[in-house]
């Protein structure tokens, strides 16, 4: 049988017993209602709760008033706490009644005004547990009794180091006290060495209009830029579950109102990882939340409002071009996705990627790595890898992310430290999208979406294993349950320093989600990943001044060989883009000079010219750009390749021929000189023959030389173009197949017309 809470509520008896109803006494008016003979539950409930709301009205004006007149004393620094303001422990002169009281104010809708304000009971203890501060042994929060150890309710000791902005610590009017700042200060300088827990952000989203329209209200609500409240409704019409409201507070190293900016969440969050990684330290970022929470907004942002990738990346050039400008930072950039359990490729769309364990941890075989020299190009490659991303509406979000999607952002850098030696750092920034954690019904129930739903809330769980396992400190860590935690790997034990950011709903519709995110984001506080030493790999230290001159020269020799290979590689370039941009205006190939050098200014392409590299050219697009130039690469290199056959074979024949042409001479030479010994001994003898008159027009041979037929004297000698030239007799056509032949050359009367003159010659098949 239902037991009925009205008695609860107004029976003046039980409000003597059960400490919780004290508060009443204090309340001249409740004794009125109390003693008056219970007609309508309602009624009396409606009543409590006025009184109520004018009671903490007053508590909430005294503590203003005690705040200013004496804020810097360690009594307002507790009262300053919005805990203890909730607790309603605003003085001493109140502390008894208050510590009987849970009170709490509901989070109103925006543009709402009204405010109410429910009756907490004391909290079980597990729900004290669960406000429990990583590194401190003190209980936080509202809705659990505070343990007599601690003096204050100070949120939480910044012990590990956090990002939370200087300027916003202070920025909280009267909440921290001088010895809070200097706290944080202090611990902003560990910030620096980044310490070995993982640091756990929290974002607020704004309520969507859908959310609005259903009528959704909030139940989130941000406090001090670090804690979190939040409040489960009851049901009005559930009397059993009104006394059992759940609220839960958690703390977390920041966490972010719905107001916030995205700039503002990147520097809190990311901006000292950029910083270490380019000091050759491991970063990762990931958003974790549940479907339409924000994480995709958080990460990637839109247009106007980028994210935190997009910053990073803008932060990353930028700091790099104010280090160096003699190019010895190298940028890598890899963009994967982990869709329905396997690992695919955002850049370049294929197969399958498998994973492999090495040195350096896990990778995926065969990505690819692209080398990024500027911001626009990294800022293409992510617009490209985005149109890769498996995205599909569900009914929680009109484009809800189906996979995981990391970008991997690799520094290195060459750099000489104090004793001169030469270090080579490589530090390596995450920055992970995570799928949103989903109820099948709050997504769709249709197959392939349910399909995706499991295969993300598999990850996702077997991420919280490892959570799980790494927090309990346990040996065996289950990463390879999913390829998600099996490339997460490094974030999460790893060495490396890493950041979660939990984006949460307002909406009250979302509680369970925002309740189970919350959840796992203050279970992730506690995860201690492994001391993230730079990854210096130091050059060998030269010891005496002839080895450093060496090392110099060697040096020197290393630059001067890169350049010339950019040189040539460059020259490729200009010379397929001005071939491209020839077939594609004029009917009339270029000459062959225009081909081989690069533009000069009066060329109408100026702009490329000061472009270290012409991918950025303003006549491609981002994809056809990479893909044209490789395919045109190619296709050159396997025409040198051919040519340089041709060159090697005409060698031979020509050696071959000379080798002829001396054995030939040789003979003569020896006949030569048989001959003149006959002559001579011919012309002794005065015949009648020789005393007939010889034929000058017979073609006769007059010289034992002429008998060895050169085709020098028919065949022109053959240049370069006649080897390339289709039309060259060197490429005879037979069977509809192009061949190559030494034997037959006749004499060309036409101009020799190139290949490389020839418009579309990147599509044509090379001679094999
Ligand atoms: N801080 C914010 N400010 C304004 N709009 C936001 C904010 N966060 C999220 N949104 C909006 O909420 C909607 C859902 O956000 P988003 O797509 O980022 O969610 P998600 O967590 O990535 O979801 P899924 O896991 O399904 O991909 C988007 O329309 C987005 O523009």
């Amino acid at each position: 049988m239902p037991v009925s809470t009205r008695s609860q509520i107004t029976s003046p008896v039980q409000n003597e017993a059960n400490p919780e109803h004290r508060f009443r006494t204090n309340v001249d008016q409740e004794d009125t209602h109390a003693s008056a003979p219970l007609r309508n539950p309602h009624h009396g409930l409606k009543e409590k709760m006025k009184a109520l709301t004018l009671l903490y009205e007053q508590q909430k004006l005294a503590s203003a008033a005690l705040k200013n007149s004496s804020w810097r004393s360690e009594d307002s620094r507790l009262a300053s706490h919005p805990s203890f303001e909730l607790h309603g422990g605003y003085s001493k002169k109140h502390e008894k009644e208050s510590k009987a009281e849970n009170l709490m104010r509901e989070n109103t809708m925006p543009n709402s005004t009204i405010t109410r304000t429910f009756v907490l009971p004391q909290p079980p203890m597990e729900d004290a547990k669960e406000n429990l501060v990583a590194g401190t042994d003190r209980i936080v929060g509202f809705s659990c009794p505070r343990k007599a150890t601690g003096s204050t309710t100070v949120a939480r000791k910044l012990s590990m180091g956090t990002t939370v902005p200087h300027s916003e610590v202070k920025g909280d009017a009267g909440s921290q006290n001088a010895q809070e700042s200097e706290k944080i200060e202090g611990n902003s300088e560990k910030t620096s060495k980044i310490g070995s827990r993982i640091l756990v952000f929290v974002r607020l989203r704004p309520m969507s209009k859908k959310e609005k329209e259903a009528g959704s209200r909030s139940c989130v609500r941000v406090v001090n830029r670090r804690d979190v409240y939040l409040t489960e409704f009851a049901n009005e019409n559930d009397y059993l579950r009104l006394n059992r409201l759940r609220g839960r507070h958690f703390t977390f190293d920041a966490s972010f109102p719905d107001s916030a900016t995205q700039q503002e969440v990147y520097s809190t969050t990311t901006s000292e990882l950029v910083e270490a990684v380019l000091q050759g330290r491991n970063g990762s970022v990931f958003c974790y939340g549940a479907t339409g929470a924000g994480k995709t907004y958080t990460m990637l942002g839109t247009v106007e409002n980028p994210g935190v990738m997009v910053l990073a990346i803008k932060d990353l050039f930028s700091k790099i071009r104010h280090r160096s400008c003699d190019g010895n930072h190298v940028v890598q950039l890899s963009y994967l996705e982990v869709y329905n359990e396997t690992v695919r490729d955002l850049l370049s769309p294929g197969r399958p990627l498998v994973l492999r364990e090495d040195k350096q941890g896990i990778v995926a075989a065969g990505l690819t790595q692209y080398r990024a020299y500027s911001t626009d190009e990294v800022m293409a490659l992510l617009q490209q890898g985005n149109q890769n991303r498996t995205t599909e509406p569900t009914r929680a979000n009109e484009t809800s992310s189906r996979s995981h999607a990391i970008l991997q952002v690799a520094v290195e850098y060459r750099v000489r430290d104090a004793a001169m030696n030469i270090i080579n750092r490589v530090g390596k920034l995450s920055l992970i999208d995570l799928a949103g954690s989903e109820r099948a019904l709050a997504t769709d129930q249709r197959t392939l979406r349910s399909l995706e739903g499991a295969n993300i809330n598999r990850s996702l769980l077997a991420l919280s294993s490892c959570i799980n396992a790494l927090v309990e400190g346990k040996k065996h860590i289950p990463y390879r349950n999913s390829k998600l935690t099996q490339l997460l790997k490094d974030s999460l034990g790893g060495t490396c320093n890493t950041v979660m950011i939990a984006n949460i709903s307002p909406s009250n519709i979302s509680f369970g989600e925002t309740q189970n995110t919350l959840h796992w984001a203050d279970r992730t506080k506690e995860i201690r990943t492994k001391a993230c030493d730079a990854n210096e790999d130091p050059m060998p230290v030269p010891e005496t001044e002839t080895d450093q001159a060496k090392l110099v020269l060697e040096l020197q020799r290393e630059n001067r060989e890169l350049r010339v290979q950019l040189a040539r590689q460059q020259q490729k370039l200009y010379t397929l883009q001005t071939q491209s941009l020839a077939a594609h205006s004029s009917p009339t190939p270029p000459s062959a000079t225009s081909l081989l050098t690069p533009p000069t200014s009066d060329h109408p392409n100026d702009k490329r010219k000061t472009r270290p590299s012409f991918l950025a050219g303003p006549c491609f697009t981002p994809e056809s750009k990479k893909k044209g130039a490789e395919v045109a690469v190619r296709t050159l290199q396997q025409t040198v390749k051919a040519l340089e056959a041709e060159i090697e074979r005409m060698k031979k024949d020509h050696s071959l021929q000379l080798k002829q042409k001396d054995d030939i001479i040789r003979e003569l030479s020896q006949k030569s000189g048989k001959k003149a010994v006959a002559e001579e001994e011919a012309a002794k003898r005065v015949t009648r023959a020789s005393l007939r008159p010889k034929d000058t027009n017979t073609g006769e041979l007059k010289s034992p030389s002429h008998r060895f037929r050169s085709p020098a004297p028919t065949a022109k000698k053959r240049s370069f173009w006649d080897i390339t030239t289709a039309n060259s007799p060197s490429v005879t056509t037979l069977n509809g197949r192009k061949t190559r032949s030494h034997v037959i050359s006749e004499p060309t009367s036409a101009a020799p017309r190139s290949m490389l003159l020839q418009p579309g010659f990147a599509r044509q098949q090379p001679i094999v």
